[in-house]
């Protein structure tokens, strides 16, 4: 026992350290209480350790000890990628859920967490300062620290510290290990770097997927794949990512054929810009590339690997593995995938990894479904469900849907899900088994003064997606007036897909708004045809589409909304209007690249705006009929294109794509030729003019 009134001891951490590192292992080390006492505890205790390097997130206090760097919370994901000795975590200072993660996913073999925080049984009152920077400060009960609490206090691999109690029991470590942990190649990784040289040298078109879990060395695997390559015979192996940091690793491990020029980085935009003659690309991080670029390189050159980390607090991966299979089963039919399971940082025994994957929910996945036993119809029940009382099974399910499904899923949003007291959450289960999640949020009814302020742009509103946006950029103050409620996410298990089950989710949701008094249902998510189709299915309607594509998805975000009282009916009718007016502008300058069956699924949502009159149906006549040039009838078959019905015609015919990029989107003759959606100008202004000969005479009431 060591007296807390006295120094710590500072040799029995000293020889903690050691056994952990001779066992490939890494540490939590919860702080508990005064705060004050405990920074003077590791000022005294960190110079004795080997910390560096180190970071110390929160205060300048790193400033006085050697190797350790002072960094803020919100920069924590930048170290990601980097081998460290000791991280300071100053919970006093809040515990945003992603950077902790991704920090605690540094630390190599010996690595020592230290978390300064209240003592445990208080962690549910504690007023967490990042809750601020949400706006859900004040709210009294945090469900989700009082779980991190619970799942910290029930695992013996935590060591609990609090200075100033005198009976604090000394740090005890794992058994010294024969012979002591290494970081070197496993049998696994070399096996990895065998298929990535195979696909390198191999036949065309069959591009290799490799997914781990952060640290398993495919970085590493790539960058000893690449110098194989070089040195059997190929001249040029590309590596992109969206970052040069994110490579770094992987050149390390090429050499020397990086030296010789013949393994080199080019950023994903230089990349498809330059597009440089090279047998090989390799895509690391291929996760933070958005799905539309990755197929460019796919389709781009002969042979591609695309390596990702698939972990939680990246949020990406697993939607990555969801979404950009369908492109490779539809353009690549032949392609492999592989992955690493052993960790090579530190042993397979570290209890720090299994930790915070129980403390996030980071392997959460969605449960599989038992075969329909008592035969008919399987029986959906829909209830409303509230994840801060779940249990941890039902929430490991619950959560693992919306992993599962959504392109990024990380440790915030279950904190969000959790203590945010405007969610309201509902699940669908068959036979006890959850099927579905529908996870909302009430949003605006904010004053009217400060509505104004929003919709003049002078004022942000944090916790408010839905009406900011709605009032800002479409410039309905009323938006932010009213009261609605947004679906943040809505998950139904693969399996249970198209059996009504999200439609009856969403219902469920529709008729809490009208029982509540609310304004309107609405969403906001990365467009795509699809979705569009669903949540009109729903009865919303899209009100607005986003200017810039989303960094996590590539796509943009879309906006779609139905009232429940009058006034929400109203404004819903109010947004389509004037999207509905500025469409046609808006559409070349704006979404030229936007997928052509959804800008023609949105056109065909909006209400038409303008009639045709006697000379535009007289031009169009003209152009249907050969005489008249595609040019000077652009603005009239545009104008046609918004009118009542004819987006939805057009969309059933094989020619609505070329009707969208050449009419709506503006693009050149030469741009369509490449995207093969003409031979050129002349074949494809015959393919227009029969066209729109055959939509006169389908509705010649136009
Ligand atoms: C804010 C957000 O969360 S947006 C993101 C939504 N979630 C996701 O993308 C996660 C992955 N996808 C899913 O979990 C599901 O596909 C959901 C939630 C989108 C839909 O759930 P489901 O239970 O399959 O929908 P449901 O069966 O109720 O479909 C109702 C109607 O929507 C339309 N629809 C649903 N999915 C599709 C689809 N993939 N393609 C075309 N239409 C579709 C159809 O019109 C369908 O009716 P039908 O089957 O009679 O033709
Ligand atoms: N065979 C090896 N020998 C020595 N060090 C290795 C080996 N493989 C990987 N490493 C080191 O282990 C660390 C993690 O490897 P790497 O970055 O390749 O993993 P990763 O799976 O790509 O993880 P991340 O997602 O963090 O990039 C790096 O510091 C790397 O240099």
């Amino acid at each position: 026992m060591t007296n807390q009134t006295e120094l710590p001891d500072i040799d029995a951490w000293q020889q903690f350290q050691d056994r952990l590192r001779s066992a490939g292992h890494r540490r939590l080390v919860v702080l508990e209480g005064d705060r004050e006492a405990s920074r003077g505890w590791l000022r005294a205790v960190l110079p004795g350790l080997s910390v560096a390097p180190g970071v110390w997130v929160g205060t300048d206090d790193a400033s006085a000890i050697d190797g350790i760097t002072a960094i803020h919370a919100k920069n924590a994901r930048r170290w990601l990628g980097q081998d460290l000795s000791c991280v300071v975590w100053d919970g006093w200072q809040g515990n945003p859920p992603d950077g902790l993660a991704a920090l605690a996913g540094t630390l190599s073999a010996g690595g020592l967490f230290f978390w300064l925080m209240p003592p445990l049984a208080n962690w549910s009152g504690f007023e967490d300062p990042d809750y601020r920077r949400l706006g859900l400060d004040g709210m009294g009960d945090h469900p989700f620290l009082a779980r991190l609490a619970r799942v910290l206090g029930k695992d013996s691999s935590v060591m609990r510290v609090q200075p100033g109690n005198p009976s604090a029991p000394l740090p005890s470590g794992p058994k010294p290990v024969e012979p002591p942990f290494r970081p070197g190649t496993t049998s696994e990784q070399t096996s990895l770097v065998e298929r990535i040289v195979k696909t390198g040298l191999g036949r065309r078109r069959r591009p290799l997927v490799i997914t781990a879990d952060r640290g398993r060395g495919k970085s590493a695997a790539l960058g000893m794949a690449a110098a194989r390559l070089v040195a059997e015979g190929r001249q040029q192996v590309v590596v992109t990512a969206n970052e040069p940091a994110a490579v770094e690793t992987l050149l390390r491990h090429a050499e020397p054929a990086v030296g010789e020029g013949r393994v080199r980085y080019l950023s994903v935009d230089d990349l498809l810009e330059q597009r440089p003659e090279a047998e090989v690309i390799m895509v690391d991080e291929a996760a933070a590339v958005p799905p539309y670029r990755l197929r460019q390189i796919l389709l781009g050159w002969p042979r591609v690997v695309f390596a990702t980390t698939v972990h939680g607090y990246e949020g990406a991966g697993r939607g990555f593995s969801v979404r950009f299979r369908g492109v490779l089963d539809n353009e690549t039919p032949h392609w492999k995938q592989a992955s690493l399971q052993a960790p090579i940082r530190w042993a397979e025994s570290d209890p720090l990894e299994p930790l915070i994957s129980r403390m996030f929910l980071l392997d959460a996945e969605a449960p599989e479904l038992p075969e329909h036993a008592s035969g008919g119809e399987p029986q959906v029940v829909i209830e409303r469900w509230y994840p801060a009382d779940a249990s941890d099974p039902e929430l490991q399910q619950s959560f693992g849907l919306l992993v599962d499904a959504h392109y990024r899923t990380t440790p915030s949003d279950l904190r969000q899900w959790m203590d945010d007291p405007a969610a309201v959450s509902w699940r669908a289960t068959i036979d006890g088994v959850v099927v579905g999640v529908l996870w909302a949020t009430v949003e605006g009814g904010l004053d009217e003064g400060l509505a104004h302020q929003v919709m003049l742009g002078q004022r942000r509103v944090r916790g408010h997606l839905l009406p900011q946006s709605l009032a800002s950029h479409s410039g309905f103050a009323d938006a932010a007036r009213q009261r609605l409620l947004r679906v943040v996410r809505i998950a139904v298990n693969a399996s249970a897909r198209r059996q009504g089950v999200g439609r009856s989710l969403v219902r469920a949701a529709q008729g809490h708004a009208e029982a509540q008094g609310l304004d309107g249902l609405g969403t906001s998510f990365g467009g795509n045809p699809e979705l569009v189709t669903f949540w009109q299915g729903c009865g919303l309607m899209p009100v607005r589409l986003g200017l810039s594509r989303e960094a996590s998805s590539g796509e943009l975000p879309l906006q779609m909304l139905s009232g429940t009282s009058e006034p929400g009916r109203q404004l819903v009718e109010n947004l389509r209007r004037r999207l509905a007016r500025h469409w046609l502008m808006l559409v070349p300058d704006n979404w030229r690249d936007l997928n052509p069956r959804l800008l023609l699924q949105l056109t065909a949502s909006l209400p038409g705006v303008e009639s045709l009159n006697e000379d535009d149906r007289r031009d169009l006549l003209s152009f249907a009929h050969g005489y008249r040039g595609f040019d000077l009838t652009l603005p009239v078959l545009r104008n046609l294109s918004m009118s009542d019905g004819v987006a939805a015609w057009l969309m059933l015919n094989a020619e609505a794509e070329l009707w969208a990029r050449a009419v709506l989107q503006g693009w050149e003759w030469s741009q369509l030729r490449r995207d093969g959606l003409c031979l050129g100008r002349e074949e494809g202004e015959a393919r227009l003019r029969a066209l729109l000969e055959k939509l006169l005479q389908n509705r010649p009431e136009l």
